[in-house]
């Protein structure tokens, strides 16, 4: 069977991702591309990487073009999709890339982001620890099975997640004192120009924080991330996961897609008594059946050049002995892993298709 899919939000860098990855998709056809300021317009004029679906026009995204497709993928600014999907076909698979039904908590939510909260859907990262126990961890991935509704993650919070999760999980780390320092490439702040307010005269060869000073939106999203694997140690009232602090500042960098994340937390006593080769075992082991999740091997280090226009995340721990700290790095590739290849993932798992299908792991390097 195939599918049809309506992708709101086209003409965006998410909503272009998704459609690139759609259209080599063997089991998805592309029915419907829905923008707003560009309605009229053809895609040719805006996804020319793309020349499958060159004649096809941009609609409004309104439920009356969306509804009546099988899935349903909104690459819409946050706050725009939470109205919109309460009147999307009930029986469609939805998939929403923005953050509107992404925190269980409406605190959360009210902090963060405010606004109308929405209900949060099935997280849509299939690699997620979700429970369970050293051995026997419980995955995301079974929670996707047959969902209609999944909230994509954001791409900070899927390569801060995917490095230290397993960290909680085992318990090797004082989780009230976490630093995430990422570089992250530009095509994250979306194709509109007043996101970052800098001309590529002034981008070009220079790198600079935002986001500083715990406000960023992603620090709940990462939060609740790690809480459950968290959880996989401690149970459902887990110490780590209340205790949970966790700084985080992202540097943009001169790179047009990547995420390469840092992350850093002192060792706990049971973490201590890991050798760097323990460590490096246990992160291999945790990630060892994951077709997209590559822990490298010894003395190597994440390299985003490495993970571009894949659905890969590639993984390295590291132990600083003489300051007692766990480093657990990521690259990914914002648009594919961090957002719409981990999207048709989930779609995947939704529809009982091969998880991998129509995915890669192979990057573009150099
Ligand atoms: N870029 C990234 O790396 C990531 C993005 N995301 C999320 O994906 C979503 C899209 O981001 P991104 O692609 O970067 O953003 P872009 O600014 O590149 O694209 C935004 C898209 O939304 C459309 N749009 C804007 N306003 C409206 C509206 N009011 N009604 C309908 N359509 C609208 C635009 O259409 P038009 O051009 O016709 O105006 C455009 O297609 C956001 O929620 C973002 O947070 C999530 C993870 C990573
Ligand atoms: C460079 C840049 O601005 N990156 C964005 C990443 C956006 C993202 O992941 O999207 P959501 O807004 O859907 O969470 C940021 O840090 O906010």
């Amino acid at each position: 069977m195939t599918y049809t899919v309506a992708v709101a939000g086209a003409t965006g860098y998410a909503g272009g991702e998704a459609l690139r990855i759609l259209a080599a998709h063997p089991d998805f056809e592309i029915t419907c591309v829905a923008g707003h300021s560009t309605v009229g317009q053809t895609m040719a004029q805006h996804m020319p990487h793309i020349p499958q679906i060159a004649d096809l026009t941009v609609v409004e995204a309104t439920p009356e073009h969306l509804n009546g497709h099988d899935v349903i993928i909104l690459a819409l600014p946050h706050g725009a999709s939470g109205a919109l999907a309460a009147e999307l076909d009930s029986d469609a698979v939805v998939v929403d890339l923005g953050a509107d039904h992404r925190l269980i908590n409406q605190t959360d939510w009210d902090t963060y982001y405010g606004g109308t909260y929405f209900p949060h859907w099935q997280y849509g990262m299939p690699e997620l620890i979700t429970g369970g126990k050293a051995g026997a961890f419980t995955y995301q991935r079974s929670n996707l099975v047959g969902a209609k509704r999944i909230a994509g993650p954001g791409c900070n919070v899927t390569a801060v997640t995917l490095a230290l999760q397993p960290a909680l999980a085992y318990g090797l780390i004082d989780s009230s004192a976490i630093v995430a320092d990422l570089v992250v490439g530009y095509s994250g702040a979306g194709k509109a120009l007043k996101r970052t307010n800098l001309l590529a005269a002034e981008a070009l060869g220079s790198a600079t924080a935002y986001g500083v000073g715990g406000t960023h939106r992603h620090i709940p999203e990462m939060v609740q991330n790690l809480g459950f694997a968290a959880s996989a140690y401690e149970g459902t009232q887990s110490s780590q996961a209340q205790a949970m602090r966790l700084s985080f500042t992202p540097v943009l960098a001169p790179m047009a897609r990547g995420i390469l994340a840092t992350v850093s937390a002192p060792l706990s006593k049971q973490g201590m008594q890991y050798s760097q080769d323990e460590l490096q075992q246990l992160w291999a082991k945790t990630y060892a059946q994951e077709h997209f999740i590559h822990v490298l091997t010894p003395g190597m280090l994440p390299v985003t050049g490495n993970v571009i226009g894949s659905n890969a995340a590639h993984i390295q721990v590291v132990k600083d002995e003489r300051a007692g700290r766990l480093i657990a790095f990521a690259a990914i590739d914002n648009l594919n892993r961090g957002t719409a290849g981990q999207a048709v993932q989930s779609l995947n798992i939704a529809l009982g298709l091969k998880e991998e299908t129509g995915l890669t792991t192979i990057g573009v390097a150099p």
